[in-house]
């Protein structure tokens, strides 16, 4: 018997976007969506292109880059100007996907829509028709459908799929439903939808409860075969549910589900630390999968099982999601080779420009690192994808700090105009070093958060600081990397003030005036 394949709509660009202080920049989408590409991931929702012009842009150029692999969906609600803008960012993809939608709970009706149930029904099938005019792909979603009459439900979707829907799709827009309660509405839609055997049935789960991943399986194991997912379970609120845990309990439990993907799973955990880095949100050491700790065994009991057997206390091995078990790889009398090797083992292809500068900075790391871990490499390779045009580049710092004293820093940055040198004290040194940024920029910053941790282990580990810096209500990241953990801190301070003057503008005060 043949296995059916559960297709992978990723919508970490577009639903995962809407993650609370997330706002990813065009050439950061793209990188995203090359790796969801080389993840073979089934349909890359690249956004939603009426919402703004960043959003076209990127959708038009995860359109146009993107080829041979994915279909690319571009959202719409149910109307003839959204769909018109997803139709023209689409227009260079090889498969564009239409994914039009519209609320169908009485909640959203009624308060929301303003609409009578009939004039959503006629809406949404007006919409679909209207999309099949552009492209053959439309997918259909019910909004807040897990909270919507089941038979209008049906009456809705037997409605689209006559006008042209191909796939339909079935949201946990809240995170309300439960395991057994979605499975059953799968599959009262599967016997209640008559032309159902003409549309895929899919599903879009929130974690609002925590069951996004278990609703998605439930749906599963009752005949959906398309789930959409975010990578790191990103999306709006609690998010939406993980690609990896769905993607690996299937791969897992194949036996049980009856069901596989085409995802390639050692690229999960190398797109995982790639949108980790880009969104500037964390992955928890204990999330599923991804997390630092997920294959990292504590206990006595367990570590003497693992040595005997690692199969006694791991379900999957961490080769299979990418993440390597090579402890040291390389050193300070490490050749070019050597690491071009190591990196085309982690699954970078790099071009060799790239290389060269990397190589560099690895150098630079080996000197301060005794020993060089593959997390190491990949932290170095992410900073690099996350380079942004720099108005301000650190070249100096000095802290002087300790318990019965002022904390005092020292920075000097360059600049196109030359370089700016300040001193500040603070509460502590990051504070400190904080503080002289600020002056030396010559500019307010509102600092939203600041995190730090360890990439790898060891006292000379590489520290990684994420800061969030905020402007005309939106929020910019910046990321950090260095054996010195003022250094790193610095680093994503000024990077983020680099990414917030990229969007916002360089302010009157600012000693800055040029782009490099
Ligand atoms: C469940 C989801 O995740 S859906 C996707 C949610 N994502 C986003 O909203 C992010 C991007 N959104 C945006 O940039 C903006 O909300 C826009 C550009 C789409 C619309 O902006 P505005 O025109 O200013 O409208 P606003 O957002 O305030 O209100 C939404 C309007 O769309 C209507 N609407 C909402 N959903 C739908 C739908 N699926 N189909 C048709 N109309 C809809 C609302 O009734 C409201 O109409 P009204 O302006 O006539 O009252
Ligand atoms: C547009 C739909 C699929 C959505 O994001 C939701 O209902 O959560």
């Amino acid at each position: 018997m043949d296995i059916p394949v559960i297709k992978i709509f990723d919508t970490t660009l577009r639903d995962g976007e809407q993650t609370p202080g997330v706002c990813l920049e065009v050439d950061e989408k793209l990188e995203i969506a090359q790796a969801l590409a080389k993840l073979r991931v089934d349909v890359i929702e690249a956004g939603f292109p009426i919402a703004s012009p960043g959003d076209f842009a990127a959708v038009s150029q995860v359109a146009a880059k993107i080829k041979g692999g994915p279909a690319i969906a571009g959202l719409a609600r149910a109307g003839q100007k959204d769909i018109d803008a997803a139709v023209n960012a689409l227009k260079q993809a090889e498969r564009p996907r239409i994914h039009t939608f519209i609320a169908t709970s009485d909640i959203h009706m009624e308060y929301k829509l303003k609409m009578s149930r009939e004039q959503v029904l006629a809406r949404a099938e007006e919409a679909v028709r209207y999309a099949r005019k552009f492209v053959e792909d439309v997918e259909f979603s019910a909004e807040d459908a897990s909270r919507s009459d089941w038979d209008f439900l049906c009456q809705i979707y037997t409605a689209v799929i006559d006008a042209g829907a191909s796939t339909i799709n079935v949201p946990d827009t809240v995170g309300y439903t439960s395991p057994s309660e979605f499975g059953a509405l799968i599959k009262y839609i599967r016997d209640h939808v008559p032309n159902i055997h003409r549309a895929a049935i899919s599903v879009h789960c929130h974690d609002d409860l925590g069951m996004s991943v278990a609703n998605s399986l439930a749906a599963i194991e009752n005949g959906a075969t398309q789930v959409e997912c975010a990578m790191n379970g990103l999306g709006e609120r609690a998010g939406n549910a993980s690609l990896e845990e769905i993607v690996m309990a299937l791969h897992t439990r194949k036996e049980f589900y009856k069901a596989e993907t085409r995802i390639d799973t050692t690229q999960i955990y190398r797109t995982s630390r790639l949108v980790s880095t880009l969104a500037g949100i964390s992955v928890p050491p204990n999330k599923a999968v991804v997390g630092e700790n997920a294959f990292a065994h504590e206990s006595g009991i367990h570590q003497h099982g693992v040595l005997n057997n690692s199969l006694t206390y791991e379900i999957m091995r961490p080769e299979t999601v990418g993440i390597s078990r090579n402890a040291i790889v390389l050193g300070k009398h490490s050749g070019r080779h050597a690491f071009e090797d190591r990196l085309k083992e982690l699954g970078f292809e790099l071009d060799s420009d790239t290389v060269n500068m990397l190589f560099v900075r690895f150098k630079e790391l080996a000197d301060r690192k005794k020993m060089v871990f593959d997390r190491d490499i990949e932290a170095l390779v992410n900073e690099k994808v996350s380079l942004k045009p720099e108005w301000y580049r650190l070249s100096y710092h000095h802290v002087v700090s300790g318990n019965q004293m002022l904390a005092t820093a020292t920075v000097r940055l360059e600049t196109s105009n030359g370089v700016v040198e300040h001193a500040s004290c603070g509460d502590g040194p990051v504070d400190a070093m904080f503080k002289a940024i600020e002056a030396a920029v010559g500019f307010k910053v509102s600092l939203q958060d600041y995190t730090i941790k360890a990439v790898t282990s060891g006292e000379d580990a590489l520290g990684e600081a994420i800061v969030w810096v905020e402007c005309d209500d939106r929020s910019f990241s910046g990321r950090g990397l260095s054996t010195d953990v003022i250094e790193a801190s610095a680093k994503a301070y000024v990077g983020a003030i680099n990414k917030m003057l990229a969007v916002c503008g360089v302010p009157e005060t600012s000693n800055e005036t040029g782009i490099r």
